[in-house]
């Protein structure tokens, strides 16, 4: 009897894995400065969710960690990958692949990943109910400016940043995002981290 009870929760648990009920992803977008790194470092730290690591042409910034911040690539190497979904923000390439996907959920079934708002609707269609979209804010943008400067980028990048296009549209989601977003405001650190302790005891009770 215990044995065929045994081999019973192994069918189940080997069935959720196949039909990927298991397997989740902790999508994190918002604009430069509101905290999308400091959220998914806590998820690692805290929790052991790893993130999934992406591809960008942009240059290194201080106190980033190539092939733990980002995969750093130049024009050509970019072309040469093989993306889930990729886009351009500011100047430069971004793009995400399956691998890299695969890779985090081999370590962990949730995972994380930053991406800005097209690569949230990109993720969306692909794997519906498996992504928790979380959309961080703040509530005076002028707070964005002090954060990137603190951070340490450099002057010239940060203009060029705030003057773009999709960092302007990230500053608002469209009512099409907004539907599927968990938004969390990011004022304040420790209210963040509350809330987001909340939110993985309730991902874990699902
Ligand atoms: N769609 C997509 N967006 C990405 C990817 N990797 C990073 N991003 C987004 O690109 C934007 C710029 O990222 P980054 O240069 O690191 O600037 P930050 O927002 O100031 O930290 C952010 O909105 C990220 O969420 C990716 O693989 N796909
Ligand atoms: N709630 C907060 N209050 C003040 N500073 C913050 C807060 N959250 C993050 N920061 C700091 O702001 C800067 C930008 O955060 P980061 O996570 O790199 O943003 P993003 O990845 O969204 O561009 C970092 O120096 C970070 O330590």
């Amino acid at each position: 009897m215990f044995y065929n009870s045994e081999i019973l929760l192994y069918i189940i648990v080997d069935f959720k894995r196949e039909s990927n009920i298991l397997q989740r992803i902790i999508i994190i977008a918002g604009p430069s400065g509101v905290g999308k790194t400091t959220v998914s470092k806590y998820l690692t730290e805290k929790y052991h969710i790893p993130r999934v690591v992406t591809h960008t042409t942009r240059p290194i910034r201080k106190g980033e960690i190539p092939g733990k911040s980002y995969y750093f690539e130049n024009d050509k190497s970019f072309k040469k990958l093989h993306f889930f979904e990729h886009v351009k923000y500011g100047e430069y390439q971004y793009g995400s692949s399956k691998e890299a996907l695969e890779k985090a959920w081999k370590k962990n079934d949730l995972v994380s990943l930053i991406v800005e708002t097209d690569g949230v609707k990109s993720y969306l269609e692909k794997l519906g109910k498996q992504v928790y979209f979380i959309y961080l804010t703040v509530s005076d943008f002028s707070v964005l400016k002090k954060r990137l400067l603190a951070r340490g980028d450099q002057a010239s990048e940060i203009d060029k940043r705030l003057n773009s296009y999709e960092f302007k549209r990230d500053l608002h989601l469209s009512d099409e995002l907004a539907k599927e977003a968990h938004v969390l405001n990011n004022d304040n650190w420790k209210e963040t981290a509350k809330k987001i302790d909340e939110i993985i005891a309730k991902l874990d009770n699902e």
